[in-house]
């Protein structure tokens, strides 16, 4: 199997403060990720070293594109633009856009539209779509260039349950369809359980690593030690019981 990550001694350290201690890893193609841990574990911070936008020490190795959806997007919403326009911004950066995009730009933004299930808001104003078809929008934005790597910090935020689902169920289209391996930094333990094959468990150190169904309650507890009523243990595997269930 390729292997499109390989991190080696990372150590990520701000003001004599160590954020990311000692970190090892390797992904490998089509793995879908899921990196949990609690607040201020240094997730966030980890997805950026991989990105190149914190500077660190230790080595950091990537094969193929990078497509990357931030925690917080600092999209204008109502800036007046259609949803066309902002996935061929993710193919441009802004280059092209005064002069107009050719038919072929727009026939690759319609297949991806179509993918996401949100052909329609092509050309639908930004501002007025609804939070989980903003959030499809921002995926079309951030995979419209085909990369090889999918990193999504957070995506679910304010997104409801049917949302979510629909989202996420684009996120395996992309990965069984474009072949792409998918990083997931999520507090949504059950999602994460029911959709990724890896999990990391990360709280400034990487306590874990290892595929989804071989996790166990200690793998969690590490984590989460005030939080076990979220978990069952089911001969010491685990399940996530979702909180709505
Ligand atoms: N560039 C930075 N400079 C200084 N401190 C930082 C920087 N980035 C993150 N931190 C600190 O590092 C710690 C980890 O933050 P990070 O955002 O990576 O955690 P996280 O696991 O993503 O948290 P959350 O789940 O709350 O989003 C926090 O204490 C944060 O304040």
């Amino acid at each position: 199997m390729k292997q499109m990550i390989k991190v080696e001694n990372l150590n990520f350290k701000s003001d004599n403060n160590h954020i990311l201690k000692d970190i090892n890893f390797d992904i490998y193609k089509k793995d879908f990720v899921g990196i949990i841990g609690p607040n201020g574990a240094g997730k966030s911070s980890l997805i950026k070293c991989i990105l190149g936008e914190l500077e660190y020490t230790g080595k950091i190795t990537i094969n193929g594109k990078v497509g990357y959806i931030p925690q917080h997007d600092d999209f204008e919403k109502d800036f007046p633009i259609t949803g066309s326009e902002v996935v061929l911004m993710g193919l441009y950066k802004n280059k092209k856009i005064l002069k107009g995009f050719d038919d072929l730009d727009k026939k690759k933004v319609k297949e991806l539209l179509n993918l996401l299930d949100i052909e329609y808001v092509f050309d639908r104003q930004v501002g007025k779509l609804s939070g989980g078809e903003y959030q499809r929008l921002m995926l079309a934005r951030a995979v419209i260039f085909d990369p090889d790597i999918l990193v999504l910090d957070e995506p679910e935020a304010g997104i409801d349950k049917k949302g979510q689902e629909l989202f996420y169920k684009v996120l395996e289209r992309l990965q069984t369809e474009k072949n792409m391996t998918i990083i997931l930094v999520s507090h949504d333990l059950s999602m994460v359980f029911k959709k990724t094959n890896r999990v990391m468990c990360l709280n400034k150190t990487l306590h874990c690593h290892k595929s989804t169904k071989e996790m166990t309650a200690e793998d969690l507890k590490i984590l989460y030690p005030d939080s076990l009523e979220m978990l069952v243990h089911v001969e010491n595997k685990v399940k996530v019981v979702d909180r709505n269930d």
